[in-house]
């Protein structure tokens, strides 16, 4: 039996497919019943606070792929991601049958955050905190489902890429990492999917525009992962949730990003 936890990185984009929400959490808890090993979600929700920022007629600026965060909208962007799509996940997952608590990287300190780059805002970095707690939330039985969002040393609010936050939370209980996005995996050129990369290619790859936005942040996540971790990565999709147990038992559906030799 594989006790070794595995971090489940949900990008945001899975909360305007319902549909498919359900099926996920299906999947999970029919995981969960069958593997008996501990799970952790991570997750987004940029479209969520895109769109909130639309309503608010605030305009949305991203820097390689991270959202500038100016501290008076930390609020908004907090409410969004460990209010809204937090709550939203974790209504989902018991819908599903799936025992769920909601966190942030502040609870239990699972995450310290630190500011990133001044100017990016409210930005935060995540670095591996104290997993005793939701150690103790998966042995109880429950689903941790935790938001990118943290506090810094004063107690300020924190955003985070919710790919960094998962690379954290997974060095924090030393797990294995998964990254589900609406996409495949890492496209080509010409929207094939490709099934292995290497640091020196995917960075090939950003230089020449094929990988951008959203998907650079990742890639580089799951490069830092790798090699924190000693343990391959994988980048794959939430879209078709009937082959995440093949996934979960490691097999490669996807991206599939090896530590550096
Ligand atoms: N080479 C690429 N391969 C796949 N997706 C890419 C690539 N370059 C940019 N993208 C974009 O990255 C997006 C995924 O990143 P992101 O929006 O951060 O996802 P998530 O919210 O799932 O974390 C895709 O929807 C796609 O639009
Ligand atoms: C700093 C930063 O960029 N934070 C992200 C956090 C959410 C996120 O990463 O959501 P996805 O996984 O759905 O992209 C943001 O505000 O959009």
């Amino acid at each position: 039996m594989n006790q070794v936890p595995l971090v489940i990185k949900l990008g945001g984009a899975v909360l305007s497919c319902g549909e498919t929400l359900g099926k996920l959490f299906g999947a999970i808890s029919a995981y969960q019943q069958q593997a008996q090993r501990p799970l952790v979600l991570v997750h987004g929700g940029g479209y969520l606070v895109d769109d909130l920022m639309a309503k608010l007629q605030l305009e949305t600026v991203k820097k390689e792929g991270l959202r500038v965060t100016p501290p008076e909208q930390i609020p908004y962007i907090a409410g969004a991601l460990a209010g809204t799509a937090n709550k939203l996940l974790q209504g989902q997952a018991q819908k599903a049958g799936v025992a769920a608590v909601g966190l942030s990287l502040a609870d239990g300190g699972l995450c310290k955050v630190t500011m990133l780059d001044p100017e990016l805002g409210a930005v935060g970095k995540a670095a591996p905190g104290d997993c005793s707690l939701v150690s103790q939330i998966m042995q109880a039985g429950y689903l941790p489902i935790v938001s990118s969002i943290g506090l810094d040393s004063q107690g300020q609010l924190m955003n985070v890429n919710a790919d960094q936050a998962a690379v954290a939370v997974a060095a924090a209980l030393d797990g294995e990492l998964v990254l589900l996005s609406d996409v495949s995996g890492v496209l080509d050129g010409k929207g094939h999917l490709i099934c292995d990369l290497t640091e020196p290619e995917a960075e090939a790859l950003i230089a020449q525009a094929v990988i951008t936005d959203g998907m650079v942040v990742k890639v580089r996540a799951a490069f830092e992962a790798a090699n924190a971790l000693g343990r391959s990565i994988e980048v794959a999709t939430w879209r078709y949730p009937d082959k995440l147990a093949a996934l979960f038992d490691g097999h490669s559906i996807g991206t599939k990003f090896s530590p550096q030799a």
